[in-house]
C-alpha cells in the first residue's frame, strides 16, 4: 500500500479539528451553566471587563505558540459572541415561556435573497424548526404577519452604504405589529452570471433597487450597462437563469448564486467597504426583554411644528441619559410637510428611566408610540 504523506497529515488535522469542536461544545455547556447562575444572582449577562481580561490573557498565551495577536482576538470575538448570544437566548426563552419553538417566517424572496440569509441566521438562534414563506414585497410581509398567515416577518431597515429603507419605515408608520428582534448581516454583493459570461460581455444587469444604490461607484464604471429593477436579488438571479444568455447578470449574494448555479464575476464592490444591512423581526405580539441583557427600544413620535419641538423631545432623552442609536424622519402621508420621527434608543422599555422618559415624551409630543423593545444584536466587543 503506497504511503501518502498528504493524506496522513490531513487525517491528523481532521482529528484535531474534531477535538476543537468538542472543546467548543464543552465551553458552550459551561456558558449555559454560567447563565443559570447569573439568572439566580440577577446579574447582567455581559461582563465586558472579564471578556477584555480573558482575550488579553489568551493573546499572551497565543504569543508563546507564535499565534498572531489579531488572529487570536478575532477567534475569541466569535467564540465569546456565540457564548453571549447563547446566554441571551436562554434568558429570553425563560422569560417568554409561551414563545414558539417552531415558526413560520416571511421574508423577501424567492430563496437566495439577503433577506433569506438574514431570516435563516435569526431562526437558527431562536427556533428548533421553521417553515419559510417567501413574499414578493415588503408590504406582503407586513400583511402576512398581520393576518396571521405567518408568525414572524423579517425585513431590512437600514444599510451602511445606502441608508434607511424608506419603504419599510413607511410601513412601520401604520402597522400594529411589534419589532421583536434585529439582526445585522455583512453584505458582499456579487455580479452573478452563467458560466460562459465574462464582465466584458455583460450588457444588462438585474437586481433589487437597493444593491444598485449601495454600489453606485462601481456601476458608474459601466455606463453602457442597462439596469433593470426586480422584486428581490433572488428573483434577479432567477431571471438570469431563465434568460440563459452570456450578456446578462444579476447582483446578489454568493450563496444565492450557488443556489441558482451562477458564477461570481466580481464581488466586494459596494460604496462602503463594510457593507452591512440591519434587519428587524416583526411579530403580532410584543416580547418581554430581560433586564440582564442589552436591549433596544424603538419609538415613533410626532412633534408639534413650533420652533424647537424636536430639540425639546431629544432633551428629554438626554436628561434621562438615554442613548439614541438612530434618528430617522419620514413624511406623514396625507399631511404635507409633517414628519414622523423614528427613534432607536439604547435601553429596556421596562426600566425606570425609559418609563419616565416615555411619560414625559407623551406629554410634550402630539403622538408617541412604542414600536418594540428587543435584544440588541450588537454583542461584539
Ligand atoms: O464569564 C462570564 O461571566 C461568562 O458569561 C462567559 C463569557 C465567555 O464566554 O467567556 C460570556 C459573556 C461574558 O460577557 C463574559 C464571558
Amino acid at each position: 500500500m503506497s504511503h501518502n504523506p498528504l493524506l496522513t497529515l490531513r487525517d491528523k488535522i481532521t482529528a484535531l479539528d474534531k477535538q476543537l469542536l468538542q472543546l467548543i461544545a464543552q465551553r458552550r455547556e459551561l456558558s449555559t451553566q454560567v447563565v443559570n447562575t447569573k439568572i439566580k444572582a440577577n446579574i447582567p449577562v455581559r461582563d465586558i471587563e472579564r471578556e477584555r481580561l480573558l482575550v488579553k490573557t489568551l493573546i499572551e498565551e497565543g504569543n508563546q505558540f507564535s499565534l498572531d495577536e489579531l488572529f487570536v482576538k478575532r477567534l475569541y470575538q466569535i467564540i465569546i459572541e456565540d457564548s453571549v448570544l447563547l446566554q441571551q437566548r436562554i434568558l429570553q426563552q425563560q422569560l417568554n415561556q409561551n414563545a414558539v419553538k417552531s415558526a413560520k417566517i416571511a421574508f423577501l424572496g424567492p430563496k437566495g435573497s439577503y433577506s433569506h440569509s438574514a431570516m435563516r441566521r435569526y431562526a437558527a438562534n431562536h427556533f428548533d424548526h421553521i417553515e419559510e414563506s417567501s413574499c414578493s414585497s415588503f408590504k406582503d410581509i407586513f400583511e402576512s404577519v398581520d393576518k396571521g398567515l405567518v408568525d414572524y416577518g423579517v425585513v431590512p431597515i437600514e444599510n451602511s452604504s445606502s441608508g434607511s429603507i424608506n419603504e419599510v419605515y413607511d410601513l412601520l408608520q401604520k402597522t400594529n405589529l411589534h419589532i421583536i428582534g434585529e439582526i445585522s448581516l455583512f453584505i458582499d454583493h456579487c455580479i452573478l452570471a452563467n458560466n460562459q459570461a465574462s464582465l466584458a460581455k455583460i450588457e444588462t444587469v438585474y437586481s433589487h433597487p437597493q444593491p444598485f444604490q449601495q454600489c453606485t461607484n462601481f456601476i458608474d464604471k459601466y455606463p453602457n450597462w442597462k439596469i433593470i429593477y426586480c422584486d428581490s436579488t433572488s428573483s434577479a438571479m432567477q431571471t438570469v437563469v431563465d434568460l440563459n444568455q452570456d450578456n446578462v447578470a444579476a447582483i446578489g449574494n454568493k450563496d444565492g448564486g450557488e443556489l441558482y448555479g451562477l458564477q461570481v464575476l466580481e464581488h466586494n464592490f459596494a460604496n462602503q467597504k463594510e457593507n452591512i444591512t440591519r434587519f428587524i423581526i416583526l411579530s403580532r405580539e410584543a416580547i418581554e426583554v430581560s433586564q440582564q441583557i442589552s436591549a433596544k427600544t424603538t419609538i415613533l413620535m410626532k412633534t408639534g411644528q413650533q420652533a424647537g419641538a424636536l430639540v425639546d423631545a431629544l432633551l428629554v432623552l438626554r436628561n434621562h441619559n438615554i442613548v439614541i442609536t438612530k434618528l430617522e424622519s419620514r413624511p406623514i402621508h396625507g399631511n404635507p410637510w409633517e414628519e414622523m420621527f423614528y427613534v432607536d434608543l439604547q435601553g429596556n422599555i421596562e426600566s425606570v428611566v425609559m418609563q419616565q422618559a416615555l411619560k414625559e415624551l407623551s406629554s410634550i409630543t402630539l403622538f408617541t408610540k412604542v414600536l418594540g423593545c428587543y435584544p440588541s444584536d450588537n454583542v461584539t466587543q
